[in-house]
């Protein structure tokens, strides 16, 4: 397929190495800024602001790291074909559902019966055991590891290496930072932090 990647930053950088380890031909890169056109990402050129997604009539997919940015795009463009994108040393079995412009990097593992959402991230080496519910948006951030029946709802984002115990539920658009480990339910819209995770916006 011909994709044209939508972002140029280093999440960009990372779905185009994916797609290229997956042999799919790049059509180009959409930026907003102001100056961006004709500049190039790993070889990939510039060639227009976002609104050129409305003419392009392949695939493409939603490169850019931010949960809430994803979501506004594809808000913007409900026309758009999105590209599900994987790489080819993930592991996913073949009974999970990769939702429109899902992307999978470099080794990470999906195991039977999980389900990922809409323009969700699975970043490098994280692991999603069986029976886990990504919502839409969802980002889990390199090294995470998520135990069996661990449901994400939309726009949560685990930072890098943090972890999930068996059957918990991380509200939408909570925020897990770095190395945390959720021990029990987090509610929506909330950031915690820490082994176990807890809550900043809650007094300790
Ligand atoms: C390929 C890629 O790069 S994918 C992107 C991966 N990115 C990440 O993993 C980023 C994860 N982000 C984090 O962990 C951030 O620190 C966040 C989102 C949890 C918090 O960020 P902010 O809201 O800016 O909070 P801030 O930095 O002000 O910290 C608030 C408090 O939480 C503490 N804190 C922040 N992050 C953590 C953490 N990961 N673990 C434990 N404590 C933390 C801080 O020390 C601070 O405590 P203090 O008030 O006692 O000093």
């Amino acid at each position: 397929m011909n994709v044209l990647v939508v972002g140029v930053g280093g999440h960009a950088k990372a779905v185009i190495a994916t797609l290229q380890a997956a042999g799919h031909a790049i059509v180009g890169c959409l930026d907003d800024r102001a100056g961006a056109e004709g500049t190039a990402v790993l070889g990939v050129p510039v060639v227009g602001p976002t609104s050129r997604l409305a003419e392009h009539d392949g695939e493409a997919v939603l490169a850019i790291g931010a949960n809430a940015v994803r979501q506004r795009l594809a808000a913007a463009h409900p026309a758009a074909r999105w590209a599900t994108v994987v790489h080819p040393t993930a592991v996913v079995h073949e009974s999970v559902r990769l939702g429109a412009g899902a992307v999978v990097f470099a080794g990470a593992v999906l195991q039977p019966d999980v389900t990922v959402g809409a323009h969700a991230i699975v970043n490098t080496g994280a692991t999603v055991d069986h029976d886990g519910r990504l919502g839409d948006f969802v980002h889990v951030a390199p090294g995470c590891h998520l135990s069996g029946g661990v449901t994400l709802g939309e726009g949560a984002f685990l930072g890098v290496g943090a972890a999930c115990l068996p059957g918990v539920t991380v509200g939408a658009w909570t925020t897990v930072g770095g190395g945390g480990v959720v021990v029990r339910d987090l509610p929506p819209h909330v950031t915690a932090v820490g082994v176990p995770a807890r809550s900043l916006e809650t007094p300790q």
